[in-house]
């Protein structure tokens, strides 16, 4: 970090910092030592640290860096989404106190109870088979947080919708995630006495991904640090912006940056990438950067591949192909260093299936994984990885376990009962610690030891036991994952053994060897016919892909699409012809 100006300057930083900078250039890892610096140097427990990301998988890399860096995950530590943040740190303490207009204790739908009461209101409002989507009611109901306004009613039938779901919610005792951020937002905006509250908890807020958070966390944000003295340490990049579609948008970073009681910082220089692909990257977006190579002179590949035969094809090549001459090219290489980016889980079953008749282990991270990742499974799959031989060097640590658990409770526990349940957690890990023993059961020991106890007191966590059901019934005979072990569960964020299967946005973050993009055609990447606006997202997302890798980038398409009626023959994805064109014009 010595030898680069930018993280120095963010890691010096007094005061409000956000750091600006493209993929690979270590936003992530400053970050991670700001955020030791500042839990060293800075804060007391029990005052500390908020660190507010994207998703589950990100708080749990952030987590795991921190870890790498030997520190130990502190009780005055949060690191997790703004979901968390908002039920765990706003809504569960002071919302009752508020008076907001929701069931206290506080209790979240499953996604079934979700899906069941947006299916009944859908149809009661607009009759079966209506054109309303549901993915458009849920960015409406972030995006537009002030019910009073002409905004909100300029989609006329998605506020209707949003409101006569709210009330079934509501009939029910219920909220479900987006009511979380939402009245967050509306606890902090509407009541001046939580300010201090949060302040004196949590002086030093730290943001990732800042660009794929939407407009409530943005204004949480502005008013914790601009009204109520928290100092704000945030981290993102405009260009991979790719969540639009859940009300995402990267200006409110750009924002954020151009205030003047704000520092900006910028990072030019790529670790991640050989000169090649930076230089690709940039072209594949159309902007110039100016974005550097850390290491010119690294080797890269860049590969466009025709394959006839449809996404089959593509995986089936992927497989037999690509895969085995990456793995002899580079010594010490393994399936873990690939991945294979997919638009989304229907490309994945495909994939999915060539991979398993190739014999190879995979791990699959999209919607039609098993389950989702939520707090409790991860927290499972780490304590798995834990006993399957990580307590022998401490990753993860068992302190972060225990400290995990504790968060789960709503209510504070009082010493000595959280001492009790330390303990208990404990001799149960130490208990089942095995180099192997199938998942299901180590998982079925610890629900019966700890965790379906926890379940029964915590109607707040009815949403994650579903997950850790669907993973419990998964691991189960005849289940998706019934082969598999604790050490491929505690792996399952990524193991040496295992190629990696993911959705193009699921790899944000994320970093490979090789990737391996898969149905590059003009129909799927790009959808036909985009609004200027979806097709610069979807360009970015093109430019995330790219990014993640370090050394290899593989472009697989066929020139056609499958269609209800058969193939639509649109040709290659045309970010493909502008890049190739792109790079033979730059003599590359
Ligand atoms: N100063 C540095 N010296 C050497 N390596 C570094 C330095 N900073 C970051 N790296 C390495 O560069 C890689 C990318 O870092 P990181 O993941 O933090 O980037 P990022 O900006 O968050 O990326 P992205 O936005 O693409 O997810 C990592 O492997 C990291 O260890």
């Amino acid at each position: 970090m010595a030898g680069n100006p930018g993280q120095l300057a963010a890691y010096n930083s007094q005061g409000h910092c956000v750091v600006l900078a493209g993929p690979g250039s270590g936003k992530t890892k400053t970050l991670v030592l700001k955020l030791a610096r500042i839990l060293a140097e800075d804060v007391e427990a029990p005052r500390g640290v908020a660190c507010i990301t994207y998703s589950q998988e990100c708080a749990r890399e952030l987590a795991r860096r921190i870890e790498n860096l030997g520190l130990q995950q502190a009780p005055n530590l949060f690191i997790g989404t703004v979901h968390g943040f908002c039920l765990r740190h706003l809504l569960m303490p002071y919302g009752r106190l508020a008076g907001l207009p929701i069931s206290f204790p506080l209790s979240v739908a499953t996604q079934r109870v979700s899906d069941r009461l947006l299916k009944q209101t859908g149809d009661a409002l607009f009759g079966q088979n209506h054109p309303y989507k549901v993915i458009d009611l849920g960015r409406h109901r972030r995006s537009v947080l002030n019910r009073n306004s002409v905004a909100w009613r300029s989609e006329e039938e998605l506020a209707a919708w949003a409101e006569a779901y709210e009330a079934a919610l509501r009939d029910e005792g219920l909220i479900d995630y987006d009511d979380m951020v939402v009245f967050g937002q509306r606890l902090i905006a509407e009541h001046d006495w939580v300010l201090p509250l949060v302040q004196a908890k949590f002086p030093v807020l730290a943001v990732d991904e800042y660009q794929d958070l939407g407009v409530a966390l943005h204004r949480i944000v502005k008013r914790l640090a601009f009204d109520g003295g928290v100092r704000l340490f945030a981290v993102g990049d405009a260009d991979q912006s790719i969540y639009g579609f859940t009300g995402a948008d990267g200006a409110l970073l750009m924002e954020l940056a151009a205030r003047r009681d704000i520092e900006p910082v910028q990072l030019q220089l790529n670790y991640r990438s050989g000169a090649g692909i930076v230089t690709a990257s940039e072209m594949a977006l159309g902007e110039a950067r100016g974005y550097q190579a850390s290491d010119p002179a690294r080797q890269t590949t860049i590969e466009f591949v025709l394959r006839p035969g449809g996404m089959a094809d593509q995986a089936a090549h992927a497989v037999a192909q690509i895969i085995p001459a990456a793995l002899a090219s580079k010594p010490g290489r393994t399936l873990g260093d690939i991945a294979i980016l997919y638009k989304d889980y229907r490309a994945g079953d495909i994939v999915a299936e060539a991979v398993a008749t190739g014999g190879l282990d995979h791990i699959r991270v999209d919607t039609a994984a098993p389950y989702r990742k939520v707090a409790l499974t991860s927290w499972v799959e780490d304590c798995a990885a834990w006993c399957a031989g990580g307590w022998r060097v401490g990753r993860p640590q068992l302190r972060g376990l225990l400290d995990r658990y504790r968060a789960f409770h709503r209510a504070s526990l009082d010493d000595s009962q959280a001492k009790r349940e330390e303990q208990e957690l404990t001799a149960l890990l130490w208990e089942l610690r095995a180099d192997q023993q199938p998942a299901r059961e180590f998982v079925a020991s610890l629900r019966n030891g700890v965790v379906d106890h926890l379940l029964a007191a915590e109607l707040a966590l009815a949403d994650q036991k579903e997950q850790l059901d669907r993973m419990t019934a998964a691991l189960a005979e005849g289940g998706a994952l019934a082969s598999l072990d604790i050490t491929s569960l505690g792996g399952r964020d990524g193991s040496p053994d295992h190629l990696n299967l993911l959705t193009l946005h699921s790899a944000k973050g994320c970093e490979y060897d090789v990737v391996i993009m898969v149905g590059l055609d003009l129909g799927n990447l790009p959808w036909r016919n985009e609004t200027p606006e979806k097709l610069r997202e979807s360009r970015r997302l093109f430019y995330v892909g790219l990014t993640r890798a370090r050394d290899e980038v593989h472009m697989l398409y066929s020139g056609f699409v499958d269609g209800r009626y058969g193939p639509m023959r649109f040709g290659r994805s045309p970010f493909l012809d502008e890049l190739e064109a792109r790079m033979r014009a730059a003599g590359i």
